[in-house]
Formats: structure tokens, sequence, C-alpha cells
């Protein structure tokens, strides 16, 4: 069997997911490829993946699939379309998560063909308590293209996508009960912060606002993925959580990517 098409779908507010989706398409070496990027919104309807050869990248949270990620994936439908499922999670763990994003996409209609746990900086990262900084580097990418090159190889060994074997991943099923979610967000300080909006901008979930009073972040709406802590010009924007320094006491020795074949 041969795509000629790929197409790419992930959510990836800190751009680990979708660095690792880039790398497994252009191992796919595919004639063509499109992507839906649901990091900032929902598909306003459902979208149909057809005759292509599908990425889906997402975070892990919790040990889980990222909820905002499940709730914006379900906005998709296949008829069968293989599908490469990958999970990116911290340098912690990411339990069930892989085994919950391949259930998920056989539900919506695809075929997963091979599937990945790789590793990418931790949103809780900070430049004095690291949390696998830097990933994914150079050997994961490169593993990443590997992963696709032997997708390519495993597809055109079959005739029909029927001669699949179910693909096995690590995790359980019923999956872990999610943690209750903690009422916080980032905070802005005033005097660094030049009201430039770019958080607002880059917010998944539009969860900040202006005020009166300076930036303001909801947190009901927060989901903690830190793209804007990351990401501030300024350096404007912190997480304080006491996660960061247990992650970084206990989760710091290096994991590889765990691939699924
Ligand atoms: C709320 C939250 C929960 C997380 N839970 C986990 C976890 O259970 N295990 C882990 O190793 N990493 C965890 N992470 C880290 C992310 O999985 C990791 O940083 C990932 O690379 C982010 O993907 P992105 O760059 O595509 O946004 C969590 C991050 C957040 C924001």
């Amino acid at each position: 069997m041969h795509y000629n098409r790929v197409h790419l779908i992930y959510f990836s507010p800190t751009h680990t997911s979708a660095k690792i989706a880039y790398a497994i398409a252009e191992g796919l070496d595919a004639v063509t490829f499109s992507e839906s990027d649901i990091t900032h919104e929902t598909p306003d309807k459902i979208e149909n993946v057809e005759e292509e050869l599908t990425i889906i990248a997402v975070p892990v949270y919790g040990g889980r699939v990222a909820e905002t990620a499940i709730e914006r994936l379900r906005m998709f439908r296949s008829n069968q379309a293989p599908v490469i499922p990958v999970v990116l999670y911290g340098n912690r763990d990411y339990e069930d998560a892989l085994k919950e994003l391949c259930d998920l996409v056989t539900e919506l209609g695809f075929i997963p063909v091979m599937a990945g746990a790789f590793i990418g900086e931790h949103s809780f990262s900070r430049k004095d308590m690291p949390i696998a900084a830097g990933r994914p580097d150079d050997m994961d990418i490169q593993k990443a293209m590997t992963l696709g090159k032997d997708v390519l190889k495993k597809l055109s060994s079959l005739r029909s996508l029927e001669d699949i074997t179910p693909l096995q991943v690590k995790g359980n099923f019923p999956y872990k009960i999610k943690g209750a979610s903690t009422p916080q967000a980032p905070v802005t300080d005033e005097e660094l912060c030049t009201q430039c909006e770019y958080c607002i901008e880059i917010c998944p979930t539009d969860a900040i606002s202006i005020l009166d009073t300076g930036m303001f972040s909801n947190p009901e709406r927060c989901i903690k993925c830190c793209a804007c802590v990351k990401e501030c010009p300024e350096g404007a924007r912190t997480f304080d959580t006491p996660y960061t320094a247990m992650l970084h006491k206990n989760f710091s020795a290096r994991k590889e990517p765990e691939l699924f074949i």
C-alpha cells in the first residue's frame, strides 16, 4: 500500500508534539501534506480524513491525553485512514495516554499502524529547575524520522489495511482516574509586562484577558500548558507550582522514546 498524501493533526501549546509530528512526516517522504493545528481552536464542523496517512500528536497531562485535545480530536472522522498516534510527555511517565489516544482514534474510524511516546520539555520546566529541557533533541527527531520510514515499510508490505494486526501499546483500561484540577494559572509581573497581548494570542483556551489592573488569567479556563510563560517576549509570566521542584528532583534522568510497531 502506498499513500501520497500525509495529514498532520496536532494539539501542541509548547510545540513539542508538533515538532515530532513534522519529523515523522519527513520520514514518510510524502508528495503532499496538509495539517490541522487544533491548538487554538476546535474545528467548527466535523472533518473527514480519507485516503490520507495521518499523524496525530498530542501532549500527556496527568498520565492521560490532554482533555482539550480529546475534545478537539472528537471533531474528526475517518473511513479507515491509517494513523500514527503519538504522545509527548515531560520525562515523568505517559501512563495510559497512548492507549487512550489509540482507542479514541480507532473509535473515530482510523486504523493505528504504529505508535510512539516521545519526550518533550516539561511544561513546568524552568531555567533553574530544568525537566527534559531542549527535548525533543536531535536524537529524538532522528528517531521520529525513522518511525516514519518504518511505517512506510510496513504499509508497503501490506496488500490491504485489513491485514494489520491490532496495535498493542503500553497502558491500561480503565484509564487512570484524573486528579482534581487545582484552579491556578500563571501570573504576570506588571512591571515587566508591556501589554503586547501575545499571551492572549497564543493561549489555547482563551483564558487570558486585559483588565484595568493588568493581565488576568482565568484559572477556571487555564489548562496550565505554560505556553504564555515560555513565550512571553518580556519574561513577565511565571507559573509557580511545587511540581516543578518535585519533577526536577525525581525525573531528570533521560528517558528515551518508545515505539510500538
Ligand atoms: C497540566 C499538565 C500535566 C502534565 N502531566 C504530565 C504527565 O503526567 N507526565 C509527563 O511526563 N509530563 C506531563 N506534562 C508535560 C507535558 O506532557 C510535556 O511538556 C509535553 O511535551 C507538552 O507538549 P506540547 O509541547 O506539545 O504542548 C504535563 C503538562 C501539563 C501542562
